[in-house]
């Protein structure tokens, strides 16, 4: 038997495979055919989940664990902010650290233990980078411009403005009122199906802006659908409120986002002409589930061959947001 643990950021919820204490690691084939099976809202286990966090030995010099993100449908994606801050959480409890490296597809992240957020509510701050504008890292086509910043392109929406902003990830963002996030569903299906010019999809974000550092964000994710919350999207939008809105964001100081599952805070950098965000927030365990090695191979786990303990730490994180004055939208 073996352990799969379901954790969320933000209710951006998923499952975490330490795949170094398996007798045999999946293969990617295999590793699709679980995600698809167990996040499925409607078969799969314990209401589903976003995506599957896969923790592997080290690839690089100097990290301590390999993350990989594979989304609900399957696909891997490049980086997963609110899914990183679990992993750090797990790492650090397994190997009894507090400050170190996760290797994830495009660079090696520092990871640091925070302070809890309430009693009961752990935190961990995560290194989102590299950051990226050009087109060819979203990568986008077609649409006229090297780069998105505040531009209007009619063609996507009239009327709206976007960014683009990769953290490696791709991310389309735009700043819309109350009435705006209606248009959030539409397009983002859009982006994420047949259209001339996300080749890749897109993770599309739509931010309110709520006061000075203060932002409400809320995603239609790539390889997913909506989400509770996108950590790597809060953290290009808090980037994009910065650069657009100088005079209402800060660089150095804590960006507060809500978004539907929570909320984080942010902090924007700029060193060496480089961006980087620190992203920090909950990473909280929901349940332990034991399972055999055979039905991870096969996806084939079920509530009937599977041990479900919930861990009690899901009624700490609802006290704390219950507590919060969180803006919905
Ligand atoms: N929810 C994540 C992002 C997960 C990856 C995304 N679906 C993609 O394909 O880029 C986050 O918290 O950053």
């Amino acid at each position: 038997m073996t352990e799969l643990l379901k954790v969320h950021g933000s209710q951006n919820c998923f499952f975490i495979l330490d795949q170094t204490k398996l007798q045999r690691e999946l293969t990617d084939d295999e590793l699709v055919a679980l995600a698809q099976q167990i996040t499925s809202k409607e078969h799969g286990l314990l209401g589903g989940a976003d995506g599957v966090l896969v923790v592997n030995r080290p690839v690089r010099e100097g990290a301590t664990a390999q993350m990989r993100v594979i989304n609900a449908d399957g696909s891997e994606a490049s980086m997963c902010g609110n899914g990183l801050r679990t992993v750090a959480r797990y790492v650090a409890e397994r190997d009894n650290l507090e400050d170190f490296k996760v290797d994830t597809m495009d660079a090696s992240l520092r990871v640091r233990k925070q302070p809890d957020l309430a009693s009961g509510v752990p935190a961990f701050a995560v290194e989102i980078s590299p950051v990226r504008f050009n087109k060819e890292a979203l990568p986008y086509d077609h649409l006229g411009h090297d780069r998105l910043l505040n531009t209007l392109v009619p063609e996507l929406l009239p009327g709206y403005r976007f960014s683009g902003i990769a953290v490696p990830n791709p991310h389309l963002i735009s700043f819309v009122d109350e009435n705006g996030f209606k248009e959030l569903g539409p397009l983002g299906e859009w982006l994420n199906g047949e259209n001339p010019y996300f080749s890749d999809g897109v993770n599309v974000n739509f931010g309110h802006i709520l006061g000075p550092n203060k932002i409400f964000v809320k995603t239609y994710e790539r390889g997913v659908g909506f989400t509770n919350a996108c950590g790597t999207g809060m953290s290009a939008t808090s980037l994009a409120f910065a650069l657009i809105h100088p005079e209402l964001a800060s660089f150095g100081k804590p960006i507060t986002v809500f978004n539907p599952g929570g909320m984080v805070r942010t902090i924007l950098h700029h060193e060496n002409h480089r961006y980087w965000i620190e992203l920090i927030g909950n990473a909280t365990f929901t349940h332990r589930i034991a399972v055999s090695e055979e039905s991870l191979h096969s996806a084939t786990i079920t509530d009937q061959n599977s041990k479900v303990v919930p861990t009690g730490e899901q009624e700490n994180y609802l006290k704390f947001i219950n507590n919060l004055d969180k803006p919905e939208f």
